[in-house]
């Protein structure tokens, strides 16, 4: 099984906020995104690059994965912010507004030309219709080494301003959406992130999509407050409860008496094999965010 990165809440922050980049390095968000894109202003692109890049290199953020995200390359600020960013050297950039396969290719090749280190991965923001519509495409562009695709965010506000679909409890109109771009990730072998939830104030309310995002797959959920961040981990972490099912599953499996059988009864339900990989890939998880504690 490859290494697990736990990616249980990733927060953004405007680049342009020098607070709250500096007190990223205080929260316990497995990632941080520092956001060129949206959250900054036109008149302050130029400041919020340059001081984005200067924390990335400067460090202190721990286990924390770093990723900046960028404006697209096909704004005034692209191929500047994607230069200073290469770099900086951060874990990934996250491009957005992702609609082709294409942009992926051509993000990579200028990642090569400038000479980005190995260890930095491209991130895609899965925000657009055709970025659904073509989902798969754009994932299968992990298949290419040189695009360096690792992880799909979806970006739930530009999808609702694009198909003018409403952001409301139980995400009936985004689900399908959600839903095609996590089954196009995992064909992959590639991480997915949910979107954002808008409400600062309704806790219940994170939760419950928290726990939605969770069982629909997702690997975590992407937020945009540090009140946000400990539900987060909470939820797509594995409970007590399942680490202990788990460990069950993959004893099971290991007695002398069960060697040969594809598939046992445990606690009066059918356990097979494939289900103690995914036992053992709980475990793992369990594992990784254990470490990153410790
Ligand atoms: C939404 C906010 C503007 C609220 O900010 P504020 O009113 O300052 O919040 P608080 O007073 O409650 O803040 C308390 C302290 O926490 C720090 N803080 C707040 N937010 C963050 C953060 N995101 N990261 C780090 N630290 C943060 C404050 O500095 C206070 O600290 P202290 O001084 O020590 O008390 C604000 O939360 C915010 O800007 N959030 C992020 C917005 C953002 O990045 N948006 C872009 C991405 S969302 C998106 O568009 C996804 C996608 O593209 C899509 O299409 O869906
Ligand atoms: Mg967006």
């Amino acid at each position: 099984m490859t290494a697990i990165r736990p990616r249980r809440s990733a927060l953004y922050m405007p680049g342009s906020n020098a607070r709250a980049i500096e007190k990223a390095k205080t929260l316990a968000a497995d990632v941080v995104i520092l956001d060129l894109e949206d959250a900054v202003a036109p008149e302050a692109k130029a400041q919020a690059r340059e001081q984005v890049c200067a924390a990335v290199r400067a460090g202190g953020y721990g286990g924390r994965e770093l990723v900046i995200r960028v404006n697209a390359l096909d704004t005034p600020w692209g191929e500047d912010d994607l230069a200073a960013a290469a770099a900086a050297q951060p874990d990934a950039i996250l491009v957005p507004k992702v609609s082709t396969a294409e942009t992926l290719a051509a993000v990579g090749l200028r990642l090569r030309r400038l000479g980005a280190a190995e260890r930095t991965r491209v991130w895609a923001m899965i925000e657009t219709p055709l970025a659904i519509l073509d989902a798969q495409t754009i994932a299968s562009a992990a298949r290419d080494v040189d695009t360096r695709l690792d992880c799909f965010v979806m970006g739930t506000n530009d999808l609702a301003k694009d198909t003018r679909a409403r952001l409301m409890p139980g995400r009936a109109a985004m689900l399908p959406w959600l839903m095609t771009a996590l089954a196009a990730a995992r064909a992959h072998g590639i991480d997915i992130l949910d979107g954002v939830y808008n409400s600062l104030s309704d806790a219940d309310g994170f939760r419950t999509e928290c726990e939605q995002g969770r069982d629909c797959g997702f690997d975590g959920k992407t937020v945009i407050h540090p009140d946000q961040i400990a539900v987060a981990n909470e939820v797509f972490a594995p409970s007590r409860d399942e680490i202990e099912r788990a460990r069950d599953i993959v004893a099971l499996f290991e007695l002398p008496q069960n060697a040969g059988k594809g598939a046992v009864s445990h606690n009066g339900r059918m356990v097979e094999r494939l289900h103690a990989e995914m036992a053992r890939r709980v475990l793992a998880l369990a594992e990784a965010i254990a470490d990153r504690a410790a």
